[in-house]
């Protein structure tokens, strides 16, 4: 016996000695890939500044003080050209980077595209397309063609996208100028922003914090104004977290209302939780312009890609005036979000029902059973695939705690989640989720599609139009905290699991300050207040709740969105209630 257990240890020894070397080889060869991607991008940012500085500093003010509408009205007079706009986004984004390493490659054919979009104008029979010459950043793992889509993994850079998405066609067909790429978290799959290759993005309010994730290098750039509009993507809250992070708007609408062919995943072959791009924008109004003109010529998807369905902007949706029905909540029953994020809630529902509209509360039901099959089905292999690649990668330090969740064996997870369960249950139910067996896979996703009809039904049964609820569970904590607490995704997630159209936005009287005065942090009581709560109210019941107040506790004066979901094809009535929020708060 004794010499089988030595065998064993040995051969474990073995292994892992090997396992180290191996490692040891792969981070040599990666971090020479890193400092030479890190010296192209200096570069880069160089030749960006280049082109910038061909334009007057004092027309490069005029043009960066225009907002979405004003800049649209000026490309289409022809009082603007779109070099002018490229050279003054180039110049803004650059400025933005400097301040919070959002971007992780300027397009530098953006010039060029310009170049060509002015010569166009000059023709009489040209017709300029609806958002001619406005500048476009993308998160970086959309693919452009000749662009990498590393999505934080060292080992997928210098492999250049040979085509265009069919969406990022569309966006071009429409005269959007893609001029940047932007930062994301190593894999996609956390809502914070650092990876190996390209750092860590930080949020412009605070340096400290997070500008959240994944698409967090888009949030960290529209709400340091380096962009008017930019294209995130969203699995589990990665347009919407960043969003509420960084006091601007975006929405994740729902699958199908996007053609995904040509396009990328953080995780292929995950069905029922479903990822789309989505807009983000410095306000609601601007996503409302751009969706209008991408939808309302939905066929170019639609003809290249015929799992697209041919749905158009629909207007009456967007422009009735039949009042609404609104279901709302400020905790979802899992994890209760610290107090500011209630506030907004309840501000928002105010603003609402002063609008004429009926806001009642709403349950969401058994959320703790769609954490557990949220997880289970995002990692639906025990998370193989994810860490198949991170193994082969250096590991980005601020994932460190989920990557360890992912290298214990599921069967182990199972079996200390119970006695893990009487001291901290909900990390039980965590432990709980990773995938065990096909079986088990199954059953998940036969409870999701039975989740969907459930979820459906009660709104049916109170006539709902659209949710109203908090964007997450706080305010931008610091950079290592999304990893500790992955769970705090609930208020997002449940949205991709239900497939809603869901978007967020800045709500209560930050965004009226920040609008008046920008760049101006607030400090006022109300925030003050929230403080007060957090400390006197907020629960210390496990190490989550600890976690989230520690790091909320200094957060007076970051940004607080709150979330409007509504079922799949009906993104215009989740923009209408966005809109009317937004009206209410800054007057336009
Ligand atoms: C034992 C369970 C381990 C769980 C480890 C964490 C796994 C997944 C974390 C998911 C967090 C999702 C954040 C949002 C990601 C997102 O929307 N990405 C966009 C991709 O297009």
């Amino acid at each position: 016996m004794l010499f089988y257990v030595v065998l064993l240890l040995l051969g474990a020894g073995a292994y892992y000695y090997h396992f180290r070397i191996n490692r040891k080889k792969i981070i040599e060869r990666l971090e020479k890939v890193v400092q030479r991607k890190r010296d192209d991008l200096l570069k880069n940012i160089e030749e960006a500044r280049r082109i910038s500085d061909k334009l007057d500093s004092k027309r490069r003010d005029y043009i960066g003080n225009l907002d979405f509408e004003q800049l649209k009205k000026e490309l289409q007079k022809g009082s603007v050209t779109c070099v002018e706009a490229v050279r003054t986004y180039f110049h803004k984004a650059i400025l933005a980077h400097e301040k919070t390493n959002a971007v992780t490659c300027f397009i530098l054919e953006a010039e060029q595209q310009a170049e060509e979009l002015d010569e166009k104008a000059k023709l009489a029979s040209f017709v300029k397309p609806p958002m001619f010459g406005i500048p476009l950043s993308l998160k970086e793992c959309l693919k452009v063609k000749g662009y990498d889509t590393t999505r934080g993994f060292v080992q997928d850079a210098y492999r250049p996208s040979t085509e265009d998405s069919i969406q990022i066609e569309h966006y071009k067909k429409l005269g959007l100028i893609p001029f940047c790429q932007t930062n994301v978290p190593q894999s996609l799959l956390s809502y914070n922003c650092s990876n190996p290759l390209f750092g860590t993005t930080t949020n412009p309010f605070d340096s400290t914090r997070t500008c959240g994730g994944s698409s967090g290098g888009e949030g960290a750039l529209i709400g340091a104004k380096g962009s008017l509009i930019g294209i995130g993507t969203d699995v589990g809250g990665s347009v919407r977290i960043p969003c509420h992070f960084t006091g601007i708007a975006g929405i994740k609408p729902s699958k199908m209302r996007f053609a995904h062919r040509g396009g990328g995943a953080s995780v292929p072959g995950k069905p029922l939780i479903d990822a789309n791009d989505g807009p983000m924008a410095q306000d609601v109004k601007t996503n409302v312009e751009f969706l209008r003109n991408v939808w309302g010529d939905i066929d170019f998807q639609s003809d290249r890609d015929p799992y697209c369905p041919p749905v158009h902007w629909n207007e009456s949706l967007y422009s009735s005036e039949k009042k609404l029905r609104i279901g709302y909540y400020i905790d979802d029953g899992w994890f209760t979000p610290t107090p500011a994020l209630q506030r907004a809630v309840l501000e928002s529902k105010k603003h609402l029902e002063n609008a004429g509209h009926t806001v009642i509360p709403f349950h969401p039901p058994r959320l703790t059973d769609v954490i557990q099959w949220y997880f289970r089905a995002v990692c639906l292999d025990g998370g193989q695939y994810v860490l198949n690649k991170l193994l082969k990668d250096i590991i980005e330090p601020t994932i460190h705690f989920q990557v360890t969740l992912w290298m214990v064996p599921t069967w182990v997870q199972r079996i200390f989640s119970y006695p893990v369960s009487l001291v901290f249950p909900r990390m039980g139910v965590l432990m709980k989720s990773l995938t065990r067996d096909t079986f088990e896979l199954r059953e998940a996703y036969a409870e999701i599609e039975a989740y969907r009809e459930e979820y459906v039904g009660l709104m049916m049964k109170d006539n709902l139009d659209v949710i109203l609820c908090p964007a997450s569970i706080m305010p931008a904590p610091q950079h290592d905290i999304p990893s500790k607490v992955v769970s705090g995704v609930s208020y997002t997630c449940l949205y991709n699991l239900l497939d809603f159209g869901a978007g967020q936005f800045l709500s209560d009287f930050f965004q009226r300050i920040f609008i008046v005065f920008p760049g101006v942090v607030p400090v006022t009581t109300v925030n003050k207040s929230d403080e007060e709560k957090l400390i006197n109210e907020y629960p210390e019941t496990d190490k989550w709740y600890q976690i989230t107040k520690k790091a909320t506790i200094g957060s007076i004066g970051m940004p607080i969105g709150v979330q409007v979901a509504a079922p799949p094809f009906r993104e215009e009535a989740v923009l209408r209630t966005m809109r009317e929020i937004e009206i209410a708060i800054t007057g336009k």
